[in-house]
This record gives C-alpha cells, structure tokens and sequence, in this order.
C-alpha cells in the first residue's frame, strides 16, 4: 500500500527580536489564561516544525524551555522584522542544513493555525518561492515559509532599502498567498492571526480564548 509522505517538516524560529513599545515589556512573558505566550506558541508550532529557535535582541524577562536556541539579529540594530527573518534564514543554513525553506512565526499571535506548515507547504511549485499566510484579504507576511537560499539577497536589502517592508521585499520574489479561514466563534469570526501588540489587545485575547475554549466544550 502507497502511504502518501508527509511534507517534511520544517525549521522553524519565532520572531521576538522587536522592542514590545507599545505593550512596555517582553511579549514573550505574557500570561494568557495562566501560561505565557511563549509557551502557547512553542506548544503550537512543535508539532508542525522540526527544530524551533526564538530569535531575540533583549532578555526575555522570563526563564526560556531548556533547548530552545536563542538567536540575536546577525545584522543588529533593530532593521525590523526583516532582520528577523534574515536572522531565521541563517539558523537554518546552519541548524538544518538540508531544509530548502524556514517557517518564521512571531511570537504576539497565539492563536495561528495548526495546519499553518501543511497548508503553507502544499503551496504549488513551493521550489524557491516564499509562501505566506492570508486572512481575510491581508497577507501576514512574518507568517511565511521562506527559501534559505535568498538570504543573501535578503541581507543586501536589509543594508540598502529605507522602508524594510517586508510586502516590498517579498514582491521582489516569486511567492504564493496561501488563504487560511476565519475562526467561528459565539462572539463571531476570529482571525487566526490575531496579534497583540497593547495591553487592551492582551485583554482582548483573554475574551477571544474563554469563546474558543466555549467553542470546543
Ligand atoms: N529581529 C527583529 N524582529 C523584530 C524587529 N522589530 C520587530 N520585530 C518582530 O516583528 C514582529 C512584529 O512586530 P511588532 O508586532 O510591531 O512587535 P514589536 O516591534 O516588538 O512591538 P512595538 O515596539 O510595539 O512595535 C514581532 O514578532 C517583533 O518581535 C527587529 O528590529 N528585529
Ligand atoms: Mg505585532
């Protein structure tokens, strides 16, 4: 019997290396309904990814799982995301020699899906495009399987480019849009890619969690 192979899986590292302004401390450490973001995002992606690093440029503020490897910017100074995923793309080349692309999360959206890899990974023609997450009509550009080997390219522009939007750098790739759906919840649709960035969207997705924890009883 033909059992059809599962895509590998890829490595992974969740993007944390921002400043938290706005929320005024590491969002790695905050405590939704009794465990910290980190661990709900670790808890989510394990079993979609092979190895996981966090990619940070401050202390965490909370005792990190033992094992997980903690990568700085390689290009510091706080370029933005994209030095992030440069960050991610470097890991990789070194922690997975044999993988082709990295999966980057960032670590303020604790409800992404749990078929994010198998979807993003089931994008057609996958060789040497970048596929990235959508939902309802947005892309989420840090949600994305990357190809290692544009790194270099990645680098340049992260030295050269003013904006360092990640949309302007993916358009200079051949990429595909992978659409994930809306959650259905009593207090209507949640994005999977809800993300919190304040205080009030910390409380926010205490309300968004007790309606997905309603959903499942
Ligand atoms: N490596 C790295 N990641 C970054 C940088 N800036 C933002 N990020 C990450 O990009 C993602 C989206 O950024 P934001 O949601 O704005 O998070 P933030 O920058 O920490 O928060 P603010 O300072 O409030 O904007 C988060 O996962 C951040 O950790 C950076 O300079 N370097
Ligand atoms: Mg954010």
């Amino acid at each position: 019997m033909n059992v059809p192979e599962a895509p590998p899986r890829p490595p992974a590292v969740i993007l944390a290396g921002g400043r938290s302004s706005r929320m005024g401390r590491p969002k790695v450490g905050l405590v939704l309904d009794g465990r910290t973001l980190l661990d709900r995002i670790v808890e989510r992606l394990a079993p979609q990814a092979d190895v996981i690093a966090l990619n940070l440029n401050a202390a965490p503020g909370i005792d990190l799982p033992p094992g997980l490897a903690v990568v700085a910017d390689t290009v510091p100074g706080y370029f933005g995301p994209l030095a992030g995923i440069l960050t991610a793309m470097r890991h990789a080349a070194q922690a997975a020699p044999h993988a082709a692309h990295v999966l980057t999360v960032p670590a303020d959206t604790p409800f992404f899906p749990d078929d994010l890899v198998a979807r993003l990974s089931a994008a057609p023609d996958l060789e040497g495009r970048i596929a990235v997450a959508c939902s309802d009509g947005e892309m989420h550009p840090l949600f994305a399987l990357w190809p290692i080997a544009i790194a270099d390219d990645l680098e340049a522009w992260i030295r050269t480019d003013t904006k360092l939007r990640a949309r302007a750098f993916i358009a200079r790739h051949p990429s595909s849009t992978v659409d994930f759906p809306m959650i259905d919840t009593k207090a209507g649709p949640l994005d999977p890619f809800f993300n919190i960035n304040t205080p009030d969207e910390l409380r926010e997705a205490e309300a968004w969690l007790q309606c997905l924890k309603d959903r499942k009883q």
